[in-house]
């Protein structure tokens, strides 16, 4: 277990700077090598975080787009159930009752989603009670302020406090990188979460624009792929936020698989967050099978 006072960043940062260094270029060594065939098309699907973030949510809504989560199997028997359902804290409760002795994980956003702007204990508190509620995942967004600042150990040590309450909850780390300004942040960033403590590290909250790009999911899965190879420990990785058809889900898949290998290509080691994915998917799949096409499920 760190200690927090061994939590100093720029060694770390030195730790993994040949590695950053030596990392291909996007551009010219990115090659997509998936095909559309419906193994594909059914692992992405059984990878979506199934998120509605709105402000408009009541509990009614949300225990309704649970309902459909529940009962996805009775309309579609063939399909791999969704990763997991993420939406705001207060609906925890929800998620436990409603998707109870299912597979599909509990998530939640905590500490001040999207913007993270608020007091370390009450990020802790928040992130308690989720839990305490029934959720056994949780997204956060980094302090990306004090990051930009350059206070790498203020945004290490809060992921690291928050990660301590959690008990076995997963935790996934948002670096929002539409706010971040080159690579090197990317990286940084990167790093640091996953040094705090993330389980996941994910692209963005969707509530800003841009939101998860190509490039900096390839900055981010080669921090994975370096992070692995000097700590031995598999971090997963989540893109989020504008990703809507099938052609947008199959690039992250591919990077993914590219740089991280098929090891990785499963929802132990990556989820999309996304709300309107996941029709298109089955429209795919079912359009790749010959079969009609279906209704808006979701
Ligand atoms: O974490 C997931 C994102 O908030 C979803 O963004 P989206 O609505 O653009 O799919």
């Amino acid at each position: 277990m760190m200690d927090l006072n061994e939590l100093d960043m720029l060694p770390l940062f030195a730790e993994f700077n040949e590695d950053f260094k030596a990392f291909p270029d996007f551009k010219t060594d990115f090659v997509a090598s998936s095909e559309i065939n419906v193994e594909t098309l059914k692992n992405m699907f059984s990878c979506i975080d199934l998120t509605s973030l709105n402000t408009t949510d009541s509990s009614s809504d949300i225990d309704e787009f649970c309902n459909k989560v529940a009962q996805f199997k009775s309309s579609f028997p063939d399909m791999p159930d969704v990763a997991a359902v993420c939406v705001y804290p207060v609906f925890a409760s929800v998620l436990a009752t409603r998707l109870k002795n299912m597979k599909v994980n509990r998530a939640v956003v905590s500490a001040c989603f999207p913007s993270s702007q608020t007091f370390l204990d009450i990020k802790k508190e928040e992130t308690k009670k989720a839990i305490f509620f029934g959720a056994n995942e949780i997204d956060i967004v980094m302090s990306v302020g004090e990051f930009l600042e350059g206070n790498y150990e203020f945004v290490g040590n809060e992921i690291f406090e928050i990660k301590q309450v959690m008990g076995d909850a997963h935790l996934k780390v948002i670096l929002e990188t539409g706010a971040l300004p080159d690579s090197e942040s990317i990286w940084k960033a990167s790093l640091i979460a996953m040094e705090a403590g993330a389980d996941f590290i994910k692209t963005s909250t969707g509530k800003m624009s841009p939101a998860a790009t190509p490039e900096a999911a390839w900055v981010m899965t080669h921090a994975i792929k370096a992070f692995h190879k000097k700590r031995g420990k598999m971090i997963g990785f989540k893109p989020a936020g504008g990703i809507a058809t099938v052609d947008d889900a199959l690039l992250y898949h591919d990077i993914q698989l590219n740089v991280l290998g098929k090891n990785w290509v499963n929802n132990n080691f990556f989820r999309i967050g996304a709300s309107r994915l996941a029709n298109e998917l089955i429209i795919a799949i079912k359009r790749a099978e010959g079969l009609p096409e279906p209704i808006k499920y979701f």
